[in-house]
């Protein structure tokens, strides 16, 4: 994995490369400049690129940290596409064994014989062995996956460290809910008419949750009960906490708990997130929750050794949490059984249900074992429902589950203030720059659409000087953990991001989003512009638009302004209702849920069409 010294990375436009021990004539050449770069700096070019970026150490498993002027020929300078030489459709300036062409990857585009692959890498096409390490095992022509992730700290400190609610936060008892589907139970106010046990209300406290938030106070019940349920609320408000509660409260009440007496191992839960670091981030809320208990969590994700994985099983597991390749693998290996399973979960649902993750999801479903869903209780949460999506999960759920809307039915949050600004593609780079140097030292994410992109403006902002990490799908899971903690941290405030950091992630002090490019769906905007403004907190999003490239967004754009009564600019109205949007050139776009989309179904006066799936965004996230 490390050692590739001679990678190289050539763009349409460029070429960037990453030498070792002063011997490279590595560069980035973009239309504008060159950012030759190697670690003797014996760049070429016209603008030195001395800002070597690196999120990855020497070591398997350490713990480097970022290095903002590496000139003097350290392994692990900014390094793209997996740490692994990458090579463009040119390949000018190429040195040594380090390249791949990426039209003629096999493993990539190509080689994934028409299947759709998610937007984190779990999904394969079908009858594709998925695991890397579980091919080495088999044919042996990928390197093992030998990453272990840091072990976690144990002091109660580090297990309950929380962010403020902000000044928000009682604004959330004035939300709409509409709950709906026969006999909802009725809605808890407090922590304490939830009746948890002891330990659980300590660690609730510890927590620094003082009251339930909407999602909580309908949740919380309607799981007691025995519901299943499809929840909805906006983005940062609580829903994590609105399954795990009473899922452990129960599992407590029951006296479950973890054995690592048996190799099969048969958890009670099974919570399924479409990235590994949004699973990661749930396994570590569960693991907080049930702190001082006997009821023990695992986490399962790809990307990191499944050996550790396997034994990390074996030592006991009640809630496995998972993405849906690595939890798939497990099951086929025989160390997870599903006999035992009381609770599906899927957080971002939606996510979960479209064409990236259904498969998987059904052959879950249907895995040996699994109890059917009349004997299960099923449990989707998400802020954004398309209605196509709430006809499929009901496929999942009981006939009579409780659908639970807190405000606007894949609404943006109200908190954050939504800013566009019309640009250029061309001026789009030198934006973000003058918008970062104006915020200073602000935690913001950057969203791009494509790896290449997150690559090309993460070197880009080192070279300004501008500490910047970045996470997207073809960096090794050991990056993309450094990377995250280095913004969590504040050692990098900026992180430049694809989609796969779009959904869940939840990170303190994120003050501000700026859409770089804007995503092909308002579902993913909504989501995007969640990771700040959370709990409370007030937050802010600047997204760029492009009119060439943007257009067909605009009608959407303007309802999610609307109904988070934000101001709509008049330049967006008219690019919505003039060009081909109007004319109906566009690609079909989902219907915004208002409501249960059962409502609308039984409805005299419905005359709103099921739309079909909006077709998944032309990202190399999505396809590579
Ligand atoms: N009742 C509460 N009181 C105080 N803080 C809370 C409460 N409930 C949740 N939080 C905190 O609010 C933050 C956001 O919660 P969470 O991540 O569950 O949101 P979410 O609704 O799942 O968001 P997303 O849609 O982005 O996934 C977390 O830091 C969580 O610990």
């Amino acid at each position: 994995m490390e050692g590739t010294d001679t990678d190289s990375l050539n763009t349409d436009n460029g070429e960037f490369g990453r030498g070792c021990g002063g011997r490279s004539r590595d560069s980035w050449n973009t239309d504008n400049s060159e950012f030759g770069r190697g670690c003797g700096g014996r760049s070429r070019g016209r603008r030195d690129f001395k800002s070597s970026f690196s999120a990855a150490g020497g070591e398997e498993n350490g713990n480097n940290g970022i290095n903002w002027n590496n000139t003097e020929g350290e392994r692990g300078g900014f390094r793209g596409r997996g740490g692994r030489g990458f090579r463009g459709e040119s390949r000018r300036g190429s040195r040594g064994g380090g390249g791949f062409r990426q039209g003629g990857d096999q493993s990539g585009r190509e080689g994934f014989g028409g299947g759709y692959r998610g937007k984190d890498e779990e999904i394969f096409a079908k009858g594709e062995n998925k695991d890397p390490e579980k091919k080495d095992l088999t044919d042996g022509d990928k390197p093992k996956v030998t990453y272990i992730p840091p072990t976690l700290p144990e002091d109660e400190d580090s297990i309950f460290a929380h962010y403020e609610t902000g000044i928000n936060f009682d604004k959330y008892d004035d939300i709409m809910v509409d709950v709906s589907g026969t006999n909802p139970p009725q809605a808890i106010t407090s922590f304490d008419e939830a009746a948890l046990c002891e330990s659980l209300i300590k660690n609730v406290r510890k927590s620094g949750y003082v009251k339930p938030t909407p999602v909580q106070k309908h949740g919380i019940p309607a799981i007691f009960a025995g519901r299943d349920l499809m929840a909805c609320a906006q983005t940062g408000s609580g829903k994590t906490a609105a399954f795990l509660l009473p899922i452990l409260q129960q599992l407590m009440a029951d006296g479950v708990a973890a054995s690592c007496f048996s190799e099969l191992q048969e958890p009670e839960v099974v919570i399924v997130a479409p990235t590994r670091e949004l699973i990661n981030q749930i396994y570590l809320e569960a693991r907080k929750f049930a702190f001082g208990t006997c009821v023990r969590p695992v986490v399962v994700y790809g990307g990191v050794s499944i050996g550790h994985q396997i034994r990390e099983i074996s030592r006991g597991c009640n809630i496995l949490c998972g993405t849906p390749g690595r939890l798939m693998d497990m099951i086929g290996r025989g160390k997870v059984g599903l006999s035992k399973v009381r609770y599906l979960v899927l957080d971002e649902a939606d996510r979960m249900l479209d064409m990236g993750f259904e498969p998987d999801m059904r052959r879950l479903v249907d895995s040996p074992g699994m109890p059917s869903k009349e004997n299960r209780q099923t449990l989707m949460f998400s802020a954004t429902y398309p209605e196509d999506i709430q006809r499929m999960a009901a496929d999942f759920l009981k006939m009579d589950y409780l659908f639970l809307a807190v405000g606007v039915v894949g609404g943006a949050c109200s908190d954050v203030e939504q800013t566009f600004i019309q640009v250029s593609k061309f001026s789009k780079r030198e934006q973000l720059l003058d918008l970062l140097i104006a915020t200073g030292m602000e935690r913001t994410m950057v969203f791009v659409e494509t790896k290449r992109q997150a690559d090309f403006i993460a070197a880009f902002l080192c070279q300004e000087k501008v500490p910047t990490t970045s996470i997207h799908g073809d960096r090794e899971q050991r990056e993309r953990e450094q990377a995250l903690a280095d913004f969590r941290s504040g050692k990098c405030p900026v992180l430049v991001a694809t989609s796969v950091a779009a959904r869940g992630l939840d990170i303190p002090d994120v003050q501000h989003v700026v859409n770089f490019d804007l995503p092909n769906s308002i579902d993913e905007y909504v989501h995007r512009i969640g990771r700040t403004g959370r709990c409370g907190n007030l937050g802010r999003a600047v997204s760029f638009f492009d009119p060439d490239a943007d257009g067909q967004l605009a009608r959407a754009l303007i309802t999610v302004l609307s109904k988070a009564q934000q101001e709509v600019p008049s330049w967006l109205e008219e690019s919505a209702f003039s060009g081909p949007s109007i004319t109906g050139f566009n690609p079909p776009r989902r219907n915004f849920a208002s409501t249960d989309a059962r409502k609308r179904e039984f409805s005299q006066d419905n005359n709103v069409k099921s739309q079909p799936p909006a077709p998944p965004a032309a990202d190399d996230e999505e396809w590579e």
